[in-house]
């Protein structure tokens, strides 16, 4: 079976753009909530954000690959680049690597995309990488470019992308395409647009390694020209948690130029990678009014436990936090932590379920 760009017809996408008109204005309504809402944040407090939202996507977008960083390491990373105060730790390279590709991508989301910026991630993302031939410029090996399943003993080519002698030329459409219709008198709608953007990256695959994290960030930059400011988004975070959905939906137009069940999955992810990006930005609000108005009633114990309990981020401290769980982060002894979390539930900074054993406590998010 030919693949998508053996088409004659290649690279004209065929969709109905009607089908996406309910996701547009979500996704428009969302955009203003986030934006409204890092409105109330002072300025402190929108570095964190920033800083949370950059580094959870870096993470996030290496653990799709199978790449375990380390959250501080990628942290001290991005404060770094962002000329923010850091611990100064020893990063590796591939964590230091996708933070300074992160933080390009904020800090220079309004430069024209092209070769080179494309060229420029690929050298960050593959830093200290000593098995790929070709660094900072598209493949060249003779060999097909495949996607193949992971299992060794019986491989299945999912996918083979167009040689590496046509790679520059496909790029050259596709860059002219993009600046075309980033600027088309948003003819094709910010979803669509950044939809085709990432698709139309992913067919032509055109570096040796690399392609998922660079198609990934480039969501983000056709987004962020679109909507004319650095797009915080959580794309890489939900992917994550639902790869098969994700690798399905590419699958899906490897051998036809209708893109419309793409768009439709496209459309449901970003619009659950904006919901995570709202949550997480009043979690900070939260985090920001919860300090104000407790941290002169806190001791040290207590502020300590408090700030874990913020640390495990959005999805909260799992199941609660046990009186032994106090235990082990402030060190105090038995009758100590009954007296600390007794006064943090009186002067509710935290509330209480359970009784005995199962006694929980929980941030007060009222
Ligand atoms: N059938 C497919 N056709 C085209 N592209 C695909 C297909 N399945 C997956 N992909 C894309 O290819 C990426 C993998 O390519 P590559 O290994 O070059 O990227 P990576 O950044 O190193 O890895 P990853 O994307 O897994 O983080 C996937 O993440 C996905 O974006």
């Amino acid at each position: 079976m030919r693949w998508i760009w053996q088409d004659k017809n290649w690279a004209n996408f065929e969709y109905d753009p009607s089908k996406l008109l309910i996701y547009e204005l979500e996704f428009e309504r969302n955009t203003g909530k986030i934006w409204g809402a890092i409105q109330h944040i002072e300025a402190e407090g929108l570095e964190n954000l920033k800083v949370e939202i950059l580094s959870q996507e870096a993470v996030s977008t290496s653990s799709i690959e199978g790449e375990i960083l380390s959250r501080e390491s990628v942290q001290s990373s991005i404060r770094k680049h962002l000329g923010l105060k850091t611990d100064f730790r020893q990063v590796p390279p591939n964590a230091a690597g996708v933070a300074e590709m992160m933080v390009d991508l904020y800090v220079n989301y309004d430069k024209t995309l092209n070769h080179e910026m494309l060229f420029k991630w690929h050298k960050m993302l593959m830093n200290g990488r000593r098995d790929i031939e070709t660094i900072g410029s598209y493949r060249t090996h003779e060999e097909p470019m495949q996607i193949i399943s992971g299992n060794l003993s019986a491989p299945r080519v999912f996918y083979e992308a167009p040689p590496s002698g046509q790679v520059k030329a496909e790029m050259d459409t596709f860059l002219n395409w993009y600046q075309e219709n980033l600027t088309n008198n948003q003819k094709v709608s910010t979803f669509i647009f950044a939809g085709i953007t990432h698709l139309y990256f992913e067919i032509i695959h055109p570096f040796e390694d690399g392609n998922g994290r660079i198609g990934r960030a480039l969501v983000a930059k056709a987004i962020s020209q679109r909507i004319g400011k650095p797009a915080l988004t959580s794309f890489a975070k939900v992917i994550d948690s639902q790869k098969k959905a994700y690798y399905q939906a590419i699958q899906s137009c490897n051998h036809q130029l209708n893109i419309d069940a793409y768009l439709t999955y496209f459309a449901e992810l970003t619009l659950q990678a904006q919901d995570y990006t709202i949550r997480m930005v009043s979690f900070l609000i939260f985090k920001t009014k919860f300090f104000n108005q407790y941290k002169d009633l806190l001791n040290e114990r207590q502020s300590k436990v408090i700030l874990r309990m913020f640390e495990a981020g959005v999805e909260g401290f799992k199941g609660g936090l046990s009186a032994g769980n106090y235990k082990t982060i402030s060190g105090a002894s038995n009758a100590t932590v009954t007296r600390d979390l007794q006064e943090l539930v009186n002067i509710t900074a935290l509330t209480k379920t359970g009784t005995l054993k199962s006694t929980r406590y929980w941030l007060n998010q009222q």
